[in-house]
């Protein structure tokens, strides 16, 4: 199943030019009072690139997802997307191409159902009938292996299972609105405090939704092995707001850098420390 799913990716992204940036941070900042958690960064994502951003606690991977999806304005540096320069945050600017953000807290209305949940912009926006946005969260909640559970609430559910609610949300789309669907999606912890094998079902989900929809990317911050492994073509290193190292998913395991290593082993003798 997953090497399928992997090689369907595969194909997928063999249409595409990926030799294109598709989004380009050229000398990123960003400090919060004296703590500065993003350091002239370059970084460079291409067409139908799958990519995960690893590295430890507090070394700015979230901060540098906000800032792509412009929910975070940098303190200096520039951004590119599909070659357009972006001033300001995404509410000020129309990207040239949608960029949609998977959070790490499943943040769902307590007073509405899953299926009001999940459903939510569809209700809100949409000309669907009840019955096909009925339908849509049903197919929705069966991908993220939760059928059935439409009517209850979120209180009613484990951690785990609004976890993957929320995704559910996120991946809902409009059929009237295909072109709605985002072409970078960006994932913030989508596995974290998941059993592995509902881990298994959200990493294959990544992959299918990026290999069913031709060049689109993403990007996916982790600290779970199996879902960087599973899930990402290529591997960025970030420590101290810096990319300290960059390779395919299957150099982590050749690397000598120490940094990777250590990551990997979890020793805690090493370059990285613990930030207090
Ligand atoms: N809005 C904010 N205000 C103040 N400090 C912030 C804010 N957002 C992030 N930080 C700080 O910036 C640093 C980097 O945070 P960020 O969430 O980007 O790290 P991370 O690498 O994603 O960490 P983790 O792996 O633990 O989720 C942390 O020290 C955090 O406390």
């Amino acid at each position: 199943m997953t090497d399928q799913l992997f090689e369907s990716s595969a194909a997928a992204t063999a249409d595409c030019d990926n030799t294109e940036p598709l989004i380009e941070l050229r000398g990123i900042s960003k400090s919060f009072g004296s703590n500065r958690v993003v350091d002239k960064l370059d970084l460079t994502i291409y067409h139908g690139e799958a990519v995960a951003v690893i590295g430890p606690s507090g070394t700015g991977k979230s901060t540098i997802l906000r800032i792509i999806a412009g929910l975070l304005p940098p303190d200096e540096g520039e951004i590119y997307i599909a070659g357009q320069r972006r001033v300001g945050l995404i509410e000020d600017a129309q990207d040239p191409v949608g960029i949609g953000m998977v959070f790490q807290q499943a943040a769902l209305f307590d007073s509405l159902t899953v299926e009001e949940n999940v459903g939510f912009l569809l209700y809100q926006h949409s000309t669907l009938s009840h019955r096909q946005i009925h339908g849509l969260v049903e197919e929705v909640l069966e991908m993220v292996g939760l059928p059935g559970i439409a009517d209850r609430y979120p209180a009613e559910l484990s951690g785990g299972m609004r976890k993957r609610v929320s995704f559910a949300r996120a991946i809902v789309s409009n059929p009237q609105n295909p072109t709605d669907r985002p072409a970078v999606l960006l994932y913030d912890e989508p596995t974290a405090g998941l059993d592995p094998i509902a881990s298994t079902v959200i990493e294959d989900l990544i992959r299918t939704i990026h290999s069913g929809h031709g060049c689109r990317s993403y990007l996916i911050v982790t600290h779970q092995d199996s879902t960087i492994r599973r899930t990402a073509d290529r591997v960025i290193f970030l420590h101290r707001g810096q990319i300290q190292w960059n390779g395919s998913i299957t150099e982590i395991d050749e690397t000598d850098n120490p940094f990777v290593r250590q990551f990997f082993s979890g020793n805690v003798e090493g370059p990285i420390q613990l930030v207090q």
